[in-house]
């Protein structure tokens, strides 16, 4: 072993570990920079999007002013919401939690899908407030249900919001309202942070990872993962939202590909490429079961617990 052989093993290993050390350097960079937490490092809320839009949390707005701004609007609030098979049992709490709590003193019209009208209960409403029951077919399979309602969304907003309403939430019904949710929520385009992924780094996101989907994130891309369960905004900007993602899921569906999370992986992508104009925080979208946290002051909205066997029709 020659004194210029050692020199020049030690010289391909200096190579090698530097060459490392730029690759984690580099990946480190990226989910640095371009991975936003809705914290930051000192566990404040950061209140805007890296594209300028507000991140809605508590103490970031004052909600009589809001209000009070859009009631000037005469503005009509359409609320869609789908209570297939067993998901009726949910019904009650949601719609008098939301007549508690969801746009009072707004004009607000629920449109109730269900496969089964007799099952809706009586709630009383308040004034300004109505409830239409849209009868539809049900499925023997949830995924189908639950990304059946993009185009039951999209028909609606042609064949009637479009002259019903100025805004429309599509909302979960397995969820209930406990405080007070308003004007601030409104704007063109509006997601909610998923609850269970705000301080998770985008690379672990549940995003679809198959390429052959529609859906298809790839791993250096995305902002948010955003909740299916909150979509909102303009009549005509969610009916955009709507039409693509019932689009996509037709493509898949001709693939036999199914998304890993149905429509909600649809519209991450579509998120992902028509920013929303608003993002909501996990305030508006928690978890029953999950523990409160420090940094989020106050739950507004959250899906209750649900024994998934019990309420499903398939596993
Ligand atoms: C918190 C959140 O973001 N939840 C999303 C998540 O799981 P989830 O576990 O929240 O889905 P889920 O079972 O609540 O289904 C979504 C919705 O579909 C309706 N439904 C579903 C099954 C059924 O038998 N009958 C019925 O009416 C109902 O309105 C329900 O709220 O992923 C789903 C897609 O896979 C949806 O994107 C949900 O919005
Ligand atoms: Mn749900």
């Amino acid at each position: 072993f020659s004194i210029f052989n050692l020199s020049f093993a030690m010289f391909l290993w200096i190579i090698v570990l530097t060459l490392i050390n730029i690759k984690y350097a580099v990946v480190y960079l990226l989910s640095d920079f371009q991975c936003f937490f809705a914290f930051s490092q000192n566990g404040k809320v950061i209140a805007v999007t890296p594209w300028l839009s507000p991140i809605v949390w508590e103490g970031t707005f004052d909600p009589f002013l809001i209000d009070s701004i859009y009631r000037q609007q005469n503005i009509t609030i359409a609320t869609t919401v789908f209570a297939l098979g067993k998901y009726t049992q949910f019904l009650k709490d949601f719609l008098e939690s939301a007549e508690q709590n969801y746009f009072v003193g707004f004009r607000v019209h629920y449109y109730l899908f269900t496969d089964q009208p007799e099952q809706v209960p009586e709630v009383n409403l308040g004034e300004q407030r109505q409830l239409t029951v849209l009868k539809v077919p049900s499925s023997n399979r949830w995924q189908e249900i639950t990304l059946r309602r993009m185009e039951k969304l999209e028909k609606l907003i042609e064949s009637r919001l479009v002259n019903e309403a100025d805004y429309v939430f599509s909302l979960d019904v397995d969820t209930k309202f406990y405080g007070q949710w308003g004007a601030e929520s409104l704007g063109r385009l509006v997601g909610v942070i998923h609850p269970g992924y705000y301080q998770t780094p985008r690379e672990q996101f549940p995003y679809e990872r198959r390429p052959e989907s529609q859906a298809y994130i790839p791993h250096a891309e995305g902002d948010y993962y955003y909740g299916g369960a909150v979509v909102g905004g303009l009549v005509k900007d969610v009916h955009e939202v709507a039409k693509t993602c019932r689009e996509q899921l037709n493509i898949d569906a001709a693939k036999s590909i199914e998304a890993a999370w149905q429509e909600e992986s649809h519209l991450n992508k579509y998120f992902l490429y028509n920013k929303p104009s608003k993002v909501l925080s996990p305030e508006y979208l928690w978890q029953d079961f999950k523990p409160h946290t420090n940094e989020v002051k106050i739950i507004r909205f959250s899906q209750v617990i649900k024994n998934y066997a019990a309420v499903r029709p398939n596993p």
